[in-house]
């Protein structure tokens, strides 16, 4: 064997030994742990229930609480020793994938240090691999060979980088040493790149780019906002930046409190993999969609699908778009610090259909506390009066001829049960059934009680509505190109959507935060970095909700503003409302203009679509140009469809057809189900299949596809300037091949693009 294969295959045979060695001790270890827990389970007996006296209880509360105690520190010790079994594991498959060789300023040791997954050491403070995302690891994602300076947490510093080597480890054997000078060799990228796709995202652990890297690493800022082009790894970036995170503040930060919201359910299904492949559990992942039905169980939300293909008309659109604004978060809570003073919208309190607090009371309580008051205080004290009144209640109820009659008609069975166990002496039939009588009243009553701690007497529904009505009192409506009839009509839509139980996009997110304001709630305090995925499809509105329900949180927002396929054109202006929510001091920028998921061939097409011509450098991996067919009618469309998708299918590739909406999909697939294996995916909870699927654009955001096929990219479909970033979006997701496929006459947004850029057929 030639040098350097032979000494590194000799080091890497002595690590895989002792990982063997740590592996037997922890298996050693977790039976420990086993039977530790074990222990801890039979000191449950122990435990000595006494509640009759007050210190009977305290000492009965001492004790369970100690047991959680060593309970909560046994399961400790038995992830840590999960955790570090997962680890070995990792490490025994693939247990470094680089090596630099550093020597510190003033020091004359140079130390060669492997990077691989995880740490590991075989005594303390021996490290046989370095985590990648140690500190000193960066220096192999941001530098080549000679002079660097790296960050530690006692502050930078300086040394001379002598050698950086790669490795492609299969099997415990040193297929490949790859020696550069350079931060990652395109070389080892282009390896990375030319792989085939998969149902599932990869991790770039190894080949992680310098801007991606600043993205993983920072724990500055409080707003990091990442715009990136299609492909440049936004997404990925992300990924191992919550994997650097969980490592960075380890003890302090677990995955649950770490939330990530992304476009659809078919997109979190596609990543799921890479953090549990990083050796760390995911974070919560979910849609604004799943996130707001949560909140407001009892609406019908608008959905994905819904909102995409809805068609408003002008006025339409002006309204959604003056609702997603800042202004319109302010003028709410303006409305609720109105609220204060008067509006409050409640419902009556019934029992048994008859009314027993009435609005107007309900309504002068809650106005009857001073205005030092804010509203979350003002309802609190408002449900505590609620209560004793329906207390007080409970007695003169307990008279009432109905309560007689259900007494009358207890079987025996029931009787018993109410009295309990214990014996009970009476001193007259009066007192009995007073105590039975109390009972009922009370049981009857819990349900009432229940809705007044859980703020129903609150009508929230038309609280919205007094807001909405509210609205042109509190802003220049003219400013967002509006008349008052405009906005009236609006109002009218709204609630008619209200009264069948449903709500649309624009109005959802106002209406959590109305009542938001109302309970006084300040949001979720535990989630600590909250990331936001295809951040050019929300409104400031949203955010600055976001801002509000997770007001401990970090936020890092990805996106491209390129790709805005729902809020279109007002993607830009986002960007100047962020100064807004986030100090402009704690908020950093960063942007990725290189993409690496297509062939530059795509890439150019791709990028020729946009007629402003954003920043976006193709990474030299080339290609067949995309081809273009418009067809003389249908069929001659499928059979050219079918066509490819073979020919795809023989290279192993997986196929996309992607169309523009659902209803196309299905067309598509009606034409072709007979000549091809394909898959139709139609909503977003289905799961990603390999082979050839048909799926509608706004499904297909985040994926990618070794081929995709533009399904019927004709005039009619695609022509309205605003659909320029949906055609982007969907050409940008193919990785090697790119075929346009248009019925009769193509789309004006594609027939510009220069021919030199694509092969007609
Ligand atoms: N540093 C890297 N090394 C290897 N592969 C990379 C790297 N960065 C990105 N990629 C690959 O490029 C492709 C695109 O990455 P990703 O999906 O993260 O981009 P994105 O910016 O989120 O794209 P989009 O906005 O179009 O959804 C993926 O296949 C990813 O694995």
């Amino acid at each position: 064997m030639l040098e350097p294969y032979k000494s590194e295959q000799h080091r890497l045979d002595g690590v895989l030994e002792k990982i063997q060695d740590a592996k037997v001790a922890n298996e050693l270890e977790r039976d420990n742990a086993d039977k530790k827990k074990a222990d801890v389970d039979a000191g449950w007996k122990d435990v000595r229930y006494r509640s009759s006296t007050y210190s009977g209880l305290f000492e009965t509360a001492m004790s369970v609480r100690q047991q959680q105690q060593m309970l909560e520190q046994r399961e400790a010790e038995m992830n840590s020793v999960e955790h570090q079994a997962e680890v070995l594991e990792h490490l025994k498959e693939r247990p470094y994938f680089a090596r630099i060789d550093v020597q510190d300023a003033g020091s004359d040791v140079t130390e060669p240090i492997y990077i691989g997954l995880a740490s590991f050491s075989d005594e303390p403070d021996h490290f046989l691999i370095y985590d990648w995302r140690a500190p000193i690891s960066s220096i192999y994602y941001d530098d080549g060979v000679g002079e660097v300076t790296y960050t530690t947490p006692a502050g930078d510093q300086q040394a001379t980088v002598h050698l950086k080597r790669q490795f492609q480890i299969e099997d415990g054997k040193i297929e490949t040493i790859f020696d550069t000078d350079e931060a990652i060799g395109d070389q080892m990228l282009l390896n990375a790149l030319s792989g085939e796709s998969t149902t599932k995202m990869q991790s770039i652990v190894t080949t992680i780019q310098r801007e991606q890297n600043k993205i993983i690493r920072n724990t500055s800022a409080d707003l990091l906002f990442v715009q990136g082009a299609a492909g440049s790894g936004k997404t990925s970036a992300v990924l191992q930046r919550v994997a650097y995170l969980l490592y960075r503040y380890r003890g302090q930060l677990t995955s649950g409190q770490v939330v990530m919201f992304s476009p659809n359910q078919l997109f979190n299904d596609y990543i799921d993999q890479v953090l549990p492949e990083l050796g760390e559990q995911n974070m919560v992942q979910m849609t604004y969609y799943q996130y707001a039905s949560r909140r407001l169980p009892r609406f019908e939300l608008e959905t994905l699908q819904e909102r995409f293909e809805a068609q408003p008309g002008t006025v339409q659109k002006e309204l959604i778009d003056l609702k997603g604004t800042l202004d319109y978060f302010n003028v709410m809570q303006t409305y609720a610090k109105g609220l204060n003073q008067k509006g409050i919208q409640v419902r009556p309190i019934k029992f048994r259909g008859e009314e027993v607090i009435s609005a107007d009371r309900i309504k002068e309580i809650y106005y009857s506390f001073n205005e030092n008051y804010n509203l979350g205080n003002r309802l609190f004290a408002t449900k505590e009066r609620l209560l004793k009144m329906l207390q007080s209640h409970v007695r003169s109820e307990m008279n009432a001829e109905w309560v007689d009659e259900q007494i009358e008609n207890l079987s025996k069975e029931e009787y018993d049960s109410m009295m309990g166990d214990q014996e009970k002496e009476f001193k007259s039939d009066k007192e009995e059934h007073n105590y039975i009588a109390k009972i009922i009243v009370t049981n009857e009553m819990a349900p009432i009680i229940r809705g007044i701690n859980r703020n129903r007497f609150i009508n929230i529904n038309r609280q919205f509505v007094h807001f909405l009505k509210s609205v042109p009192y509190l802003m220049d409506l003219t400013q967002y190109q509006l008349t008052q009839a405009d906005w009236d009509a609006g109002v009218e839509a709204t609630v008619a959507q209200m009264q069948q139980g449903k709500l649309s996009l624009a109005d959802m997110t106002p209406f959590m935060l109305l009542f938001d304001l109302i309970k006084g709630t300040h949001g979720e305090r535990d989630i600590r970095f909250l990331f936001i995925d295809e951040i050019q499809d929300y409104t400031p509105f949203q955010l600055a909700f976001l801002k509000r329900s997770f007001p401990k949180a970090r936020f890092t927002m990805l996106g491209d503003l390129n790709q805005a396929i729902f809020t279109k054109e007002n993607a830009a202006g986002l960007q100047a409302d962020l100064t807004h929510l986030f100090n402009p001091e704690k908020s950093e920028y960063i942007e990725l203009t290189d993409t690496y998921r297509s062939t530059q061939q795509i890439t150019d097409y791709a990028k020729a679509i946009l007629v402003d011509g954003a920043t976006i450098n193709a990474f030299e991996r080339e290609g067949d140009k995309p081809s273009v067919k418009v067809t003389q009618n249908e069929t001659e469309m499928i059979d050219a469809a079918v066509a490819k998708v073979n020919q795809a299918s023989d290279a192993h590739e997986t196929t996309a057809i992607i169309t523009k909406t659902l209803a196309d999909a299905e067309e598509a697939y009606a034409q072709l189900r007979d000549q091809l294996d394909v898959t139709i995916i139609r909503t977003e909870n289905q799961r990603l299949v390999p082979g050839t699927i048909i799926v509608p654009a706004y499904l297909a955001k985040g994926l990618e596809f070794d081929a995709v096929i533009m399904w019927d990219a004709n005039a009619e479909k695609y022509h309205a300037e605003d659909e320029r970033q949906l055609v982007y979006t969907i050409a940008s997701r193919a990785m090697h091949q790119l075929t346009v496929l248009a019925d009769q006459k193509l789309s004006p947004l594609l027939s510009n693009i220069d021919e030199s850029l694509y092969v007609k057929e």
